[in-house]
């Protein structure tokens, strides 16, 4: 079905002038070496152009016509000469005029770049025939990073830890049997620039998880199977693993980085595992947090954690991705937010060259609304990682329309300000800041195994979303959104206006029908189940949210002590526009202030009144998403316009309670009426 294949599906292009410029082009296709990656890249533009032109691409060697794909080496071999010296390993070249198109790069993995581009291109109807373009990714690493838990636990599923869209496409006991969807799903990743993948849950060992056994005998096949398929898409395998892996797989004693024995069986390990896949990419870590142990038991550092296994991966070419998402430290702060800077910050240069500190956006743990982490700017000489939530934890679990692409673009260009003006996160993780060896971003997958993918059918832009912005942060939300909705559903100008109409909005109207003004955390919590975060629970949540029968929000601007520091934690510039209640952005106006609910907002309105206000408001633009989207039916195909149709229902009735619960949680405790419009 076209909801499976995703902005893969290649549609025709109807328009016979259109068609007849892009057919004169694709008459032919000479390339230039072999290898398991030009094969894919082959296979995926045969695919494309024979659905999309309705022609079969006649494999010639003439080099003079049509399409000509090579490395410039191999290029050179045949007459062509090109300058590639602006590309780097992975970026690619495109240079035509009327009668071919030169497709080149340095790598092999260039190419299969530069192929999705060239069918992005087509798709998106652009000219082909004066193209004249150097594309490199801004981003070194660009992973997605799945909470799958191999093993069958709980209850018969390999469920996904936050996932919302099926069980794991990962059926462990069974890989070969489901090759095709894993062939997609590297097509997928390439298609978007996606260049690794963590298999596996950070979460390893609680409540009877499996995933630990990564590293044990029994799955060094499957992962070798799987690794197999990534090769041939450019994809790098990664696992993430149990720091007390030495005890719990290898039956020593204790996991101490300080004891020999333990750094010989993490070397042993690598050795192990390079063998069968000699192009691994390394590990992911999540230690001393929510129960997954680490190095302090000992007394030691994080960075004394991530090197043990650094060392074990350096011959190798690895690496170990170390998550700094740790809290619960309350010595040095009773904030959580302010925690991991208190933590991190001290051991900024104590990192292995081959270890990134993997970081997510926000102080806090995914919200609707976050300031960016006080960690980006703050360890000059530690390579770091940007750490998103593709999946929809705290923003509607693929139940509601969320498109996140505007919140991640509000992330990427924050200015730190750690160099000054101009410091944004898009610079640092491009490493043009600080000079690390190894910088990238990753994104917990949002991606399962119902037939659609991710769920929501909306939610694919998700997924699309994040891979573009991890290849290019300077692309625009607005184009993202078009080429997601060109490639997903064709050209029609109505689905066009309605769709990404809905896409463009859809973040800001969750936020005001859950938790405007930066209030963070209002959602149920415990039991730790598939329905958590989902629903309102604000009585819960007073810890964040400090409401009382006065006003509400946090006062984290205090630098001193027995006071949140966490502004503090900022570099001045931004300290200052933060601790200021005039020049703090109203969108987080209660993450960073305490405010009686009186106070007047720039809008003239109170505090009170805005919250009231943008919960009505929120519900009824999801009303006017079901009305407009209704607008569509027989513009695409029944599945997916019902598909989409009844999840928009569904979410009216959730914004709805939303609604409810909040307006009558504050009207209660402020006593304050809302005064209507
Ligand atoms: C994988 O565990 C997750 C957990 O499900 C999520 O609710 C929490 O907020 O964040 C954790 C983390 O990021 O480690």
């Amino acid at each position: 079905p076209s909801s499976y294949r995703a902005w893969l599906s290649y549609q025709k292009i109807d328009k016979q002038k259109i068609l007849n410029t892009y057919q004169n082009l694709f008459q032919e296709l000479s390339v230039a070496g072999k290898s398991p990656i030009i094969q894919s890249s082959i296979n995926e533009l045969q695919i494309g152009l024979k659905a999309i032109l309705q022609t079969d691409l006649k494999i010639s060697n003439s080099f003079s016509k049509g399409l000509i794909i090579g490395t410039a080496k191999e290029l050179s071999m045949k007459g062509i000469d090109l300058d590639v010296s602006n590309l780097s390993s992975e970026g690619f070249l495109l240079q035509s005029d009327n009668q071919k198109l030169i497709l080149s790069a340095k790598s092999d993995l260039g190419l299969l770049y530069g192929a999705f581009h060239i069918l992005r291109l087509i798709q998106t109807q652009q000219a082909l025939n004066t193209l004249d373009l150097k594309e490199n990714p801004k981003i070194q690493h660009r992973l997605l990073n799945h909470w799958d838990n191999p093993g069958t636990v709980p209850e018969g599923r390999s469920y996904v830890e936050r996932g919302y869209a099926g069980d794991s496409i990962f059926k462990w006991d069974e890989l070969s049997k489901h090759e095709q969807r894993y062939i997609d799903y590297c097509r997928m990743l390439a298609s978007t620039g996606i260049n690794g993948s963590v298999m596996n849950n950070v979460n390893t060992a609680k409540k009877g998880l499996e995933g630990w056994k990564l590293l044990t005998p029994e799955y060094l096949p499957k992962l070798k199977y799987l690794a197999g398929i990534f090769r041939q898409y450019g994809i790098k395998m990664y696992i993430s693993v149990n720091f007390f892996s030495p005890v719990i797989v290898g039956g020593l004693p204790e996991a101490n980085p300080n004891d020999p024995k333990v750094q010989k069986w993490w070397n042993d390990k690598a050795n192990e595992i390079y063998k069968e896949i000699p192009d691994f990419g390394g590990y992911l870590v999540k230690a001393d947090s929510e129960g997954e142990p680490g190095p302090m038991k000992y007394g030691l550092t994080h960075a004394d954690g991530a090197n043990l296994l650094a060392r074990s991966l350096k011959p190798h070419g690895g690496i170990v991705m170390w998550r700094a998402f740790v809290y619960g430290h309350k010595k040095s702060n009773p904030d959580r937010a302010a925690q991991p800077y208190d933590l991190f910050k001290p051991i900024d240069g104590k990192f292995d060259d081959n270890a990134i500190v993997q970081i997510k956006n926000g102080p806090h743990d995914f919200q609707v609304r976050e300031p960016v982490s006080t960690l980006f700017s703050a360890m000059p000489k530690t390579n770091q990682m940007l750490e998103l939530q593709i999946t929809q934890e705290y923003t509607g679990h693929e139940r509601h329309v969320c498109y996140l692409v505007p919140q991640w673009k509000t992330i990427f260009d924050f200015d730190t300000h750690a160099k000054g003006k101009g410091t944004e996160i898009k610079k640092i993780l491009s490493g043009q800041v600080y000079k690390y060896k190894h910088a990238g971003i990753a994104g917990v997958s949002n991606i399962g195994d119902d037939t659609n993918w991710t769920g929501h059918l909306l939610a694919q832009a998700n997924f699309y979303g994040f891979g573009r912005l991890s290849w290019n942060p300077d692309l625009s939300t607005e184009e993202i959104t078009a080429e997601w909705i060109k490639q997903t559903f064709g050209h029609n100008k109505k689905i066009m206006k309605v769709v990404s109409k809905i896409l463009n909005t859809s973040w800001r109207t969750y936020e005001d029908y859950t938790m405007p003004l930066g209030i963070g955390f209002m959602s149920n919590g415990c039991p730790d189940n598939d329905e958590s975060h989902f629903r309102p629970d604000p009585a819960k949540r007073k810890k964040y949210h400090k409401a009382d029968k006065k006003g509400l929000g946090y006062d984290r601007t205090k630098n001193s002590k027995g006071h949140s520091h966490y502004a503090g934690q900022y570099h001045k510039p931004v300290y200052d526009m933060y601790k200021n209640v005039e020049t703090c952005p109203e969108e987080l106006l209660l993450f960073f202030h305490h405010l009686p609910y009186t106070h007047k907002l720039k809008s003239g309105k109170t505090i009170i009144q805005h919250i009231y206000d943008a919960h009505n408001d929120g519900v009824k633009q999801v009303e006017n998403y079901y009305k407009e989207w209704q607008s569509l039916n027989g513009l695409m195909d029944a599945e997916r316009f019902e598909e989409v149709s009844l999840k928009l229902k569904e979410q009216i009735k959730y914004a709805a309670e939303w609604r409810d619960s909040i307006n009558s949680y504050f009207y209660k405790l402020s006593k304050i009426k809302e005064i209507n419009k």
